[in-house]
């Protein structure tokens, strides 16, 4: 980074005033106008402790325009460079602190912590920024992928100019899909470097090679993992179980952040005796290419057939997620057996453990477990801390810049359609995965 250095740039663009902009929550006082904005260009000098979120895969970056995300002990600040949206956000995030209502207060699971507002001086310039949870402080690793929701990324009071330009960028995945990927980084398992992927690439990306950048994104090139396939899942599960039943708002260009240590994805790896792949190169994986490593698991590409929703049937016992039901016998069999070794104390451990093992009921469950009991390192390590050996994933929602109430409390389609194919496509990868 060079000298220290503010420059004065153009105004933001406000589409409507601050009065008139339907209140979700109630709007604080207002801040300053953006054609007073400066904001930073290679300044050096951050207040003590706090540097650029280096791992930041988009959104507005540290790039002479506007000021980046910032880390500070184990947390994240977001600059709020256009005061609407910077107000929309710290309202709703404020709504959650406060709420009583069922599916908002659910939602605080999902969204990273908030520890309120804090205002820095940079160059001189104050800078008020939203304080939150850095998601990936325990990820030594981290391999993070922005996904925005919905096919519709403008909010209610956007311009024409706004409109069309939302609606031009990332046509095909949004179109189809409703999911776009406007950045990610990786940790490459396979050659030990770090790759980043901008907007750029995620603006060329269509309905099939979106899939093979979220493979990129799980490293498949060294076997595309089952467990930490569940693991996303789960989480995303979970999220689009509260999508279904949430009447209360509509997120506009919100994101998931999907987060996973490849450290912990390499151990789970050499662990399970799966060899990495020779070639650095990516070779997408496919059903014709299924080397003996390579299962069909149990029911969920079946299930998902004939049906334009996901295997995810949309309920929640208290034990975990329940996929759709199903006259295969071996479904059943899958439901109701039992698996021991399910120490943790989160409430659906035991389940996840189920869809974890569901290839035993069609392979050989004893030769499973001889691998197993020959794995020392792996029965060492669950010995040691069962918990940290389970998770090292994680979804988070993040971006609520653009939060409007719903309409004629209506469930939020934009966005439950966007997840919906994000989890469709995920799923499609478990009859994929190497037995890992
Ligand atoms: N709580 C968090 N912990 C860690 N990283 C985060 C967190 N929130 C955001 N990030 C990082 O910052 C990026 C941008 O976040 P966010 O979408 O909130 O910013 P934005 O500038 O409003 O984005 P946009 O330009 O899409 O409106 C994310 O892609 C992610 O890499
Ligand atoms: O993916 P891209 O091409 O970077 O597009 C940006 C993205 O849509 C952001 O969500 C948006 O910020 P807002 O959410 O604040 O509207 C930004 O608007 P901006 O250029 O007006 O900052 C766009 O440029």
């Amino acid at each position: 980074m060079g000298k220290s250095d503010i420059v004065h740039l153009k105004p933001g663009r406000i589409e409507m005033s601050e009065k008139d902009r339907p209140k979700l929550f109630t709007i604080g006082p207002s801040q300053k106008d953006p054609d007073d904005c400066e904001l930073i260009k290679n300044q050096t000098s951050f207040p003590p402790g706090m540097e650029l979120l280096t791992n930041q895969v988009a959104g507005h970056m540290n790039n002479g325009k506007t000021l980046g995300m910032l880390r500070e002990d184990g947390t994240v600040l977001k600059p709020i460079t256009k005061p609407l949206n910077g107000q929309t956000e710290i309202d709703f995030y404020e709504e959650l602190e406060k709420t009583r209502e069922d599916t908002l207060l659910e939602l605080k699971e999902f969204v990273p912590k908030y520890y309120g507002t804090k205002t820095i001086t940079i160059n001189n310039k104050e800078i008020k920024c939203i304080v939150l949870e850095d998601l990936t402080k325990n990820f030594k690793e981290p391999c993070i992928m922005d996904i925005k929701i919905g096919k519709r990324t403008w909010d209610p009071l956007a311009s024409y100019e706004k409109i069309i330009s939302e609606d031009k960028k990332y046509q095909d995945t949004k179109r189809e899909l409703g999911i776009c990927i406007p950045g990610f980084l990786i940790h490459k398992i396979s050659n030990g470097r770090s790759c980043r992927y901008g907007k750029e690439f995620g603006k060329k990306l269509n309905t099939e090679t979106i899939k093979e950048a979220l493979k990129t994104f799980l490293n498949a090139d060294s076997g595309l993992s089952r467990e930490l396939l569940l693991q996303l899942l789960v989480d995303l599960w979970r999220i689009l179980h509260w999508a279904r039943r949430q009447r209360n708002i509509r997120l506009f260009s919100s994101s998931l952040l999907l987060i996973y240590d490849a450290k912990r994805l390499k151990q789970y790896i050499s662990n399970n005796n799966v060899g990495l792949s020779k070639s650095s190169s990516y070779t997408p994986c496919t059903n014709t290419n299924r080397s003996v490593h390579l299962y069909k698991p149990l029911s969920l590409m079946k299930l998902n057939d004939d049906c334009p929703c996901t295997g995810f049937s949309g309920q929640f016992t208290k034990e975990g997620p329940i996929l759709k039901s199903t006259p295969s016998t071996k479904l059943a069999r899958f439901a109701t057996t039992t698996t021991t070794n399910t120490n943790s104390d989160h409430p659906w451990q035991k389940h996840i453990s189920k869809l974890r093992r569901v290839h035993s009921f069609q392979n050989n469950y004893d030769k499973d477990l001889q691998k197993m009991r020959k794995d020392y390192t792996h029965m060492l390590d669950d010995l040691v801390n069962e918990q940290r050996n389970e998770v090292w994933t994680s979804v988070k929602m993040i971006d609520f810049a653009h939060v409007f109430p719903a309409e004629h409390a209506e469930v939020d389609k934009n966005y439950l359609e966007g997840i919906e194919n994000l989890i469709k496509i995920l799923e499609s990868f478990l009859s994929e995965t190497v037995n890992t």
